[in-house]
C-alpha cells in the first residue's frame, strides 16, 4: 500500500515556485526523512499532505484519500506543525480532553502516560510551557489520535539533545507498536540517520531523491582514483558530487549496477554523506562559479 503518492505537484505562490513538480511513491509502514535546506518546500510538501495548502497543479492522494477530505481522512493523519500550535490559553488536560472530544480513535491511556512520562503538569497553561514542552504536548496530541499516518514538520528543531533522543526513542516505539507511518522533516541528517528508512531529499522545491534507505545505500558509491573527467567513468555512473585534489579525483555517483574498475578505490557512503552529496550539488548549481573552481 501506498502512504503518499504525488504525481507532478506543484504548488505556486504568485510566480513563486514552493514545489515543483514532485512525483513521489512512498509505501506504508515507513519512517520518511525529509530532508532539504531552508526553503526547498518541505513544509509545503507537509502542508499538501495534510490539506492545510491545496495544489496549484498535479495530484496528491494520502492512505488513497484526498488530503483533507473528510473527517475520515483526517482521522487518519496526526500534525506536528514547525510552531508546534497549542493552545495557549488551555492548559495541558485541557488538550486532551479536547482532543478527546474531537478524535474518534483518541486513546486517553496513552495519553495521559506520555503526559506523566514527559513530567508535564496537567494543570500548566499551554503558554506557559516552554517551546520544548509545547512540542512535546503537540506529538502527544498528535499520537493519542491513533493515526495512520504522522507526518511531523520539524519536530525535534526545539528539543534539547536529551530530549530529542527520548523523543525519537518514544516516536520509534510508537510507530512500531501501531505500525503507523511516519514522514518527518528535519536538518539534522544524523537524526534521520538513526530512525527513517525512506528518505525524500528535497532542494530548489525539487524532489532530488527518493527511496528506501537500503535500496540509496546499495546504489551510491564515493570513488577515489587518479584525476580524470566525469566522462571516464564506468558506463551507468550518475556523478551526484565531483571534486578534485592534485592529482586524485573524488565523485559520489549512483549506479545501479555495481563499479568494477580496478584503477577506482570503491567505498560505501553513510547516509549523511549521501545526503550532503545532493545538498551540495544543489548548491553548485546555483553558484556555478564554485563548481568551475574545482
Ligand atoms: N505563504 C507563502 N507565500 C509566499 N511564499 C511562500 C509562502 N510559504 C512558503 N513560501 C515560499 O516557498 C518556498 C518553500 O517554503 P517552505 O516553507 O516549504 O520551505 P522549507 O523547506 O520548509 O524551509 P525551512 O527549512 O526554512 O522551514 C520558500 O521560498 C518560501 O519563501
Amino acid at each position: 500500500m501506498t502512504v503518499l503518492r504525488a504525481e507532478n505537484l506543484t504548488k505556486r505562490y504568485g510566480r513563486r515556485e514552493a514545489l515543483a513538480d514532485c512525483t513521489l511513491d512512498v509505501p506504508a509502514g515507513r519512517v520518511v526523512g525529509l530532508v532539504g535546506p531552508n526553503g526547498a518546500g518541505k513544509t509545503t510538501l507537509l502542508q499538501l499532505a495534510v490539506g492545510m495548502l491545496t495544489p496549484t497543479a498535479g495530484t496528491i492522494t494520502v492512505l488513497g484519500g484526498r488530503p483533507g477530505a473528510g473527517p475520515d481522512q483526517l482521522a487518519k493523519v496526526g500534525f506536528v506543525a514547525q510552531d508546534a500550535a497549542t493552545y495557549a490559553n488551555l492548559t495541558v488536560a485541557d488538550h486532551l480532553r479536547f482532543g478527546a472530544r474531537t478524535n474518534p480513535r483518541w486513546d486517553q491511556a496513552v495519553a495521559g502516560e506520555r503526559i506523566a512520562a514527559l513530567g508535564l503538569d496537567p494543570r500548566q497553561k499551554a503558554g506557559r510551557l516552554s517551546g520544548g514542552q509545547r512540542a512535546q504536548l503537540a506529538l502527544t496530541m498528535a499520537i493519542a489520535k491513533r493515526p495512520e499516518l504522522l507526518v511531523l514538520d520539524e519536530p525535534v528543531a526545539s528539543l534539547d539533545p536529551i530530549a530529542r533522543r527520548e523523543f525519537l526513542r518514544a516516536l520509534m516505539a510508537h510507530t512500531a507498536e501501531h505500525r503507523t507511518s511516519v514522514i518527518l522533516s528535519s536538518h539534522l541528517v544524523s537524526d534521520l540517520e538513526r530512525v527513517c528508512d525512506h528518505l525524500i531529499v528535497l532542494t530548489a522545491s525539487r524532489v532530488r531523491v527518493a527511496g528506501d534507505v537500503d535500496e540509496l545505500m546499495g546504489t551510491h558509491y564515493r570513488l577515489t582514483g587518479a584525476r580524470r573527467d566525469a566522462a571516464d567513468l564506468p558506463a551507468g555512473a550518475e556523478v551526484i558530487e565531483h571534486s578534485a585534489t592534485g592529482r586524485q579525483s573524488t565523485f559520489v555517483v549512483r549506479s545501479v549496477v555495481p563499479i568494477d574498475d580496478p584503477s577506482l578505490t570503491v567505498e560505501q557512503l553513510t547516509l549523511e554523506e549521501l545526503v550532503l552529496a545532493y545538498l551540495s550539488r544543489s548548491v553548485a548549481a546555483h553558484r556555478p562559479e564554485l563548481e568551475a573552481a574545482r
